[in-house]
């Protein structure tokens, strides 16, 4: 990433934002795509099928390709522990082997979804990105987990199965600097404004949010994530059609920096290629320059009873 540290010999008024720091990766427009996998109960199948749309993605000129949570798997519970693979045996990992054999055939950066992993005896939903060279860049194990318990209508505990990730990921690449997040993290800004304030050009979510939540949140929540933190927003769903009792909603999205939707879908099985112009991002924080005019120094909450504590103890 970008140097970051002449700024801070400037006089203060002179002293550029991070936003105005950043830099745009050289080859400003990408094509990226998006691959809205119908997801079998076969494994096999679901990599021949993933194997067959990066093709069809990277034919079409997309030099950055996203696959959707659990893509080798149904997301059912049912599902995940026999489907995991330990990741660091790439010999009984043949989910790992194709994404890694698919980004060097290709020359493309590979967000692989999210796969169930094995490792230590715990369970993750893990996501794995590739550059172009074909090598593991970066390991995202989602950070929280679905739990969710909405009287007549879903209940869910990923966390009866999964154990949570403890560290946010974000990653250099040819096709731009990449936060990552699986799914129910879009739902933290935090972890989206961590991302921007490091450097992000886009955040990457694979995703498979349900048809209750999808219908209300699912674009909601990419919009907001993209226009609070002024870049790219990418998300990637399994379709509707896809195995397993949890019903999905699919929307694959790519938003921009002002929160524009610039490519979408229905619910059906799609691959979607959209380009992607990374002076827009200098563009939106020139036009509203929301690092600027952040308040920094009155974002914070004053426990009063601490206070009168700490007046009445002067
Ligand atoms: N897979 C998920 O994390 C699902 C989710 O967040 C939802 O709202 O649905």
């Amino acid at each position: 990433m970008g140097e970051m540290g002449s700024a801070s010999k400037l006089p203060e008024h002179t002293m550029l934002s991070a936003s105005e720091r950043l830099e745009l990766p050289k080859s400003v427009k990408i094509k990226i795509a998006l691959c809205q996998l119908s997801v079998r109960s076969e494994k096999n199948q679901n990599l021949v099928r993933a194997r067959n749309m990066i093709k069809i993605a990277a034919e079409s000129g997309a030099r950055i390709v996203v696959l959707p949570e659990m893509w080798n798997c149904p997301y059912s519970k049912d599902f995940f522990a026999k489907f995991a693979e330990d990741f660091d045996n790439e010999d009984s990992s043949p989910t790992i082997s194709l994404l890694s054999e698919a980004a060097s055939c290709h020359g493309i950066t590979i967000i692989g979804g999210s796969l169930p992993e094995w490792s230590n005896g715990r369970l993750y939903n893990t996501s794995c990105v590739f550059g172009p060279d074909g090598k593991l860049s970066a390991k995202h194990r989602k950070i929280h987990l679905f739990d969710v318990d909405i009287p007549g209508d879903i209940t869910f505990k990923e966390s009866d199965i999964f154990t949570g990730g403890d560290k946010p990921t974000i990653v250099d690449t040819d096709a731009g600097c990449v936060g990552v997040g699986i799914c129910h993290d879009i739902r933290f800004p935090e972890l989206a404004m961590l991302y921007a304030a490091k450097g992000a050009h886009i955040i990457c979510y694979p995703g498979a949010f349900n048809i209750s939540t999808g219908e209300l949140l699912w674009e909601l929540m990419q919009r907001s994530r993209a226009a609070d933190n002024q870049l790219f927003v990418a998300t990637c769903s399994p379709s509707r059609d896809s195995c397993g009792g949890y019903a999905i909603w699919g929307h694959s999205t790519l938003v921009g920096p002002s929160g524009e939707i610039i490519a979408t879908t229905g619910h059906e099985e799609n691959v979607i290629v959209a380009e992607i112009d990374y002076s827009k991002i200098k563009l939106q924080r020139k036009s509203i320059p929301l690092d600027k005019q952040k308040r920094g120094d009155i974002y914070q909450f004053v426990d009063e009873c601490e206070e009168e504590k700490h007046q009445n103890s002067e």
